[in-house]
């Protein structure tokens, strides 16, 4: 078997008395696309950060790619593609030499001209990084992560202030380097790029991870459909883990449209949602207890 690009055994990452990251175990196979969602504070960047070599964890093991990122050197840095937040804002040199700059890092870099018209920023290839929209820059910082055709890329909420189109043109770019064998591990709010990119979603809460499926497998986890209809001028809704006997039973009663049929499967925000919820509750009941 291959060495998982990544193993995690019961990491734990403190800041005084707050359990950032609570005991997370993971691993994350060569070349898959790997999304990590959570509300806001549940510590997906502090993991992120330790996989990165960028901060201490307090305990547990971690391997990136066979190496304890706390102790990388250079030649585990090149195989690894980081994007920081905003790290473009203040380069005095436009995109393009930006990225020619960090391209010569590396031994097998991607050609700079490819990069940046994978991101969208052929047109802005002259401009200097404090003349381009949020957005732009924000697509300036993803180049600049995977110029270095890195085998595993970590991008932290890379779409935050793109616009919709800029969005799918990014989700274009995650399918060419997954083609081309990359390992992603991306964290994000969307749960529609989560679903529509990864192979697997983990979602972490209070710094534990909570739940670790395929999108499919996610919104597996919620049973019931809801069926909406119209009956002798009235709205009618139910929500069934057997739509089809009711579909059959109202056929039986309408014999031709059934009037405003809406059959909804439920989304990935549904299912997300219960699981944060459970978890904030379990999360209550832990602390009450330990009062
Ligand atoms: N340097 C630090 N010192 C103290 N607490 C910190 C530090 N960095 C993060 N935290 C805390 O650790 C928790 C996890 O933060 P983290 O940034 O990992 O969350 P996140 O899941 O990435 O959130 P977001 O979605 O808002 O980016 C938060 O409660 C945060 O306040």
């Amino acid at each position: 078997m291959t060495e998982p690009a990544i193993r995690i055994s019961d990491l734990h990452k403190h800041y005084g008395d707050l359990h950032a990251v609570d005991g997370v175990d993971l691993e994350i196979t060569r070349g898959e696309v790997f999304a990590l969602l959570g509300p806001n504070g549940a510590g997906k960047s502090t993991t992120v950060e330790i996989l990165e070599g960028f901060r201490k964890r307090t305990s547990g093991d971690v391997s990136v790619l066979g190496v304890d990122p706390h102790h990388a050197d250079n030649a585990w840095r090149e195989r690894v593609g980081v994007m920081l937040q905003s790290t473009s804002e203040r380069s005095a040199l436009t995109a393009r030499e930006a990225l020619l700059h960090t391209s010569r890092y590396y031994s097998r870099p991607r050609d700079v001209d490819q990069t940046l018209a994978a991101v969208g920023l052929t047109e802005k290839a002259d401009a200097k990084p404090q003349t381009l929209s949020g957005g732009q820059r924000r697509r300036l910082d993803v180049a600049l992560a995977v110029v270095g055709r890195p085998e595993l890329v970590f991008l932290d909420e890379p779409t935050t202030g793109f616009d919709p189109e800029a969005r799918r043109q990014f989700w274009q770019l995650i399918e060419a380097l997954r083609v081309d064998g990359t390992t992603i591990v991306l964290t994000t709010h969307y749960l529609d790029e989560a679903d529509h990119l990864a192979d697997r979603i983990g979602i972490i809460a209070a710094g534990r991870l909570v739940a670790l499926d395929s999108p499919a497998g996610l919104r597996s986890r919620a049973s019931d459909t809801r069926v909406a209809w119209n009956e002798g001028g009235t709205a009618r809704e139910r929500l069934t883990g057997e739509p089809t006997a009711l579909l059959r039973e109202l056929l039986a009663r309408h014999p031709g449209e059934i009037p405003h049929l809406e059959v909804t499967r439920p989304t990935l925000e549904d299912v997300y949602l219960s699981l944060i919820g459970e978890a904030h509750a379990a999360a209550t009941r832990e602390e009450e207890n330990a009062r």
